[in-house]
């Protein structure tokens, strides 16, 4: 997670089209006192839980599939939560490493219950594979396994997805600089917590090494707040839903910004008030402010990571 946290600052500190404004960060940290507002996960009602390895391997089926819902505008992330829990509770074996290996792109519109061809829809099919593949070969077949392993850390579980499952490799090349993101990967530790309430299969000793989640809500949502300031050019290609390429400087401002930004919101509530805020926490308010926005322009890249 240091990687994550000393690549983005490199970016914010190197950055042509996306500026982090520190006085507003002040303001947004000032006019909340340093308390975020508390949002519960699962505030949605949408997720399968059974305190078990079940749900350790629905979260993890789901963090696999968890990018890119725009290009279909009436798709959103809560229909795959729904689908894959409803498919759960009508087959128990529905998501085990065996199944994983076979869907089709046709079978899992099918588990989903949705009408035409997903997003990437190859793409994710490929991932569930990978996924079921992978889980079988080193795993035991269960994400649970997977999950202790890590040992109760946060960073050795974002390592060891990182290192076992390249659809999890959320890298970018800025400048020269290799820069490590982790989406995916970090969302998956993050919804352990969330769901066993930092218990069991939610329990890990180093959670506030997570950072934010960059994702296209969050960018959206920090520029709105005045948090992020884009480039006039930057602006234009967002608020018009141009696509923005996968790699570009201005893709890699975009999410990179985000997560310093959200570390430096950490530390002023820490130095001013002197309280320790999870990224985690942060995230889960900015995001849940986001959705909520259905008109909020967000920046459109075609990606497997986010
Ligand atoms: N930063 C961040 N990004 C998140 C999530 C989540 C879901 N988190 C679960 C955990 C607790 C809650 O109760 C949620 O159930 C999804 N996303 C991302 O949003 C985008 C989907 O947008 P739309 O097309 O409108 O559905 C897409 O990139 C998706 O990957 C999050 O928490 N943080």
């Amino acid at each position: 997670m240091d990687e994550v946290r000393s690549t983005t600052a490199w970016v914010a500190s190197h950055s042509s089209h996306v500026n982090i404004d520190s006085l507003e960060i002040e303001k947004v940290v000032d006019s909340m006192q340093g308390n975020i507002p508390v949002v519960e996960w699962d505030f949605e009602k949408i997720h399968y839980f059974d305190n078990g390895p079940l749900t350790v391997q629905y979260m993890f089926v789901l963090d696999a599939l968890n990018f890119c819902f725009w290009p279909d505008k009436d798709l959103n992330y809560d229909h795959f939560a729904m689908g894959l829990k409803e498919a759960l509770e009508n087959d128990k074996s529905a998501l085990d490493a065996d199944h994983l290996q076979t869907y089709t792109g046709p079978e899992l519109r099918k588990m989903l219950k949705w009408p035409r061809p997903l997003p990437s829809e190859e793409e994710r099919v490929r991932l569930l594979h990978e996924v079921g593949q992978e889980l079988e070969r080193s795993f035991g077949g269960e994400a649970a396994n997977l999950v202790k392993s890590s040992g109760n850390s946060a960073a050795t579980l974002v390592k060891l997805i990182a290192r076992h499952f390249p659809g999890f490799r959320d890298h970018a090349l800025y400048k020269g600089r290799q820069i490590f993101l982790y989406k995916r990967a970090q969302i998956f530790v993050a919804d352990l917590w969330g769901a066993f309430k930092g218990k069991s299969f939610g329990n890990f000793d180093d959670v506030n090494s997570i950072t934010i989640f960059a994702d296209y809500i969050v960018p959206a949502v920090l520029r709105q707040l005045g948090v992020l300031k884009y480039s006039s050019a930057l602006c234009k290609m967002v608020d018009s839903d141009m696509e923005i390429v996968p790699g570009t400087e201005e893709e890699v401002e975009l999410r990179a910004c985000s997560i310093h930004a959200v570390e430096k919101m950490r530390e002023l509530i820490k130095k001013k008030f002197g309280k320790q805020v999870l990224s985690i926490e942060i995230d889960l308010w900015l995001w849940s402010y986001g959705v909520r926005i259905p008109t909020l322009p967000h920046h459109r890249t075609l990606s497997i990571y986010y």
